[in-house]
């Protein structure tokens, strides 16, 4: 990254703040592929609270056909009480249709056995929402959720999210686990597994009043990487500095100290770690103009710890994409809830596996068998140093 980017970040650069190379591969590889819907496997009442043993697992007995857990995944529903509409590029969305997406979603989880928790990839509500009726559609989507009988539901915010509502609002009505106006938090869902769910807004123009000081430097960056008048247009902008538009963020100085810290704790204790932005961390697995603005300090962090960090999840690049980085850190970027024509859906369950992650897709969702890198080749990298 340039010097010129973010000196508000150099505090945290450290080792692994080099330039990457990065040899990924570009979606979609051969078994990364479109399948049935997710409630093929044969339904099984869900426990409440998280049991020991996934309905599907044969006697308690680690097994690698049956999962240890589930979680269940969906992104981008911009829930709007207001006819459909189109993308700025023209792109048809189904405002209220999405909500019945949601509503298959918690039902389609309740009725698998096994998903623990579910993880909504931010976007709740769209800007269209009128200003007056964002909140009674922030709660519409929250009460859907409510019917998940699984355990937890984790959101995260979008830029959708902050255009009408104020972020502190956000944080309480999603009963985000952070603390007050917070919107990065870690959850231990499973025992030898961590959820880490980053604010990829927390360094941005959006949401927040023109005086404050993280939108004006925000803005200068903007200024300084994104030529056009209108600053949510990419025109003219080349490969990754794409990503310099208005409507995307990073990952601040603190919350990039908070993730070294939690990370570090991870690979100490072993766990596994499946971090979820709503801005995807990789070129390879979404358009450039989808991504963070600081991907590459994210992801320096993660190349820190080892291998600790199995999968990134993210949202906001609505028609999804997948790759597998250097690392062999996956990094799937999930298919939009509010695309879907009536009648359609998208939205997924991780089946997680000792040894990979399922993402068992609906149908505009992609499936995607993730196989996790081997205990010895984990401890191999995490000798690695953090620029290889
Ligand atoms: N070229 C563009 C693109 C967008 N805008 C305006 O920016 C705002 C956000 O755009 P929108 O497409 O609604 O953002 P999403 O978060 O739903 O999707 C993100 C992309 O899929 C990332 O790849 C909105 O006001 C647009 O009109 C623009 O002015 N110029």
């Amino acid at each position: 990254m340039s010097p010129r980017f973010l000196p508000f970040y150099l505090e945290c650069r450290g080792r692994g703040g080099r330039k990457q190379k990065r040899e990924a591969r570009r979606a979609p590889p051969p078994h990364h592929r479109r399948s049935g819907r997710a409630d093929r496997y044969s339904s099984c009442a869900s426990a409440a609270g998280g049991g020991a043993t996934h309905p599907r697992q044969r006697s308690g007995m680690l097994s690698a056909t049956e999962p240890l857990f589930s979680f269940g995944v969906i992104a981008d529903v911009q829930y709007a009480d207001i006819p459909d509409g189109r993308s700025f590029l023209g792109v048809p969305r189904y405002y209220r249709h999405s909500l019945s997406v949601l509503r298959r979603a918690v039902r389609s989880w309740n009725g698998a056995g096994g998903v623990r928790f579910c993880v909504n990839f931010g976007d709740i509500v769209d800007g269209f929402c009128p200003r007056d009726r964002s909140l009674a559609a922030v709660r519409a989507v929250v009460r859907e959720f409510d019917a998940f009988r699984g355990g937890p539901a984790f959101h995260m915010l979008g830029n959708h999210c902050l255009y009408n509502l104020p972020r502190a609002d956000l944080v309480r009505e999603l009963r985000m686990p952070g603390g007050p106006g917070r919107a990065y938090y870690d959850v231990s869902p499973w025992p030898g597994y961590r959820l880490v769910v980053l604010d990829a807004y927390d360094f941005s123009a959006v949401g927040r009043a023109r005086g404050d000081p993280v939108a004006a430097r925000a803005r200068r960056l903007l200024d300084a990487r994104n030529p056009n008048r209108d600053k949510n247009s990419p025109a003219g902008l080349d490969g990754t500095d794409r990503r310099f538009v208005m409507f995307n963020g990073g990952v601040g100085a603190a919350q990039l100290r908070w993730l070294d810290a939690v990370l570090r704790r991870a690979a100490r204790r072993a766990e596994k770690v499946v971090l979820c932005s709503h801005l995807p961390l990789h070129p390879a697995a979404a358009s450039p103009t989808g991504l963070m603005w600081n991907y590459d300090e994210v992801m320096a962090v993660v190349r820190r710890h080892g291998r600790c960090v199995v999968a990134c999840f993210a949202g906001h690049d609505h028609k999804g994409g997948y790759a597998v980085d250097e690392r062999g850190v996956h990094h799937r970027t999930l298919e939009a809830a509010l695309e879907c024509p009536p009648g359609t859906d998208a939205f997924g369950r991780v089946d997680v596996y000792p040894d990979r992650l399922t993402l068992v897709g609906s149908d505009r969702m992609a499936s995607t068998e993730m196989m996790l890198a081997t205990a010895t080749a984990r401890l191999r990298s995490s000798e690695l140093p953090s620029s290889a």
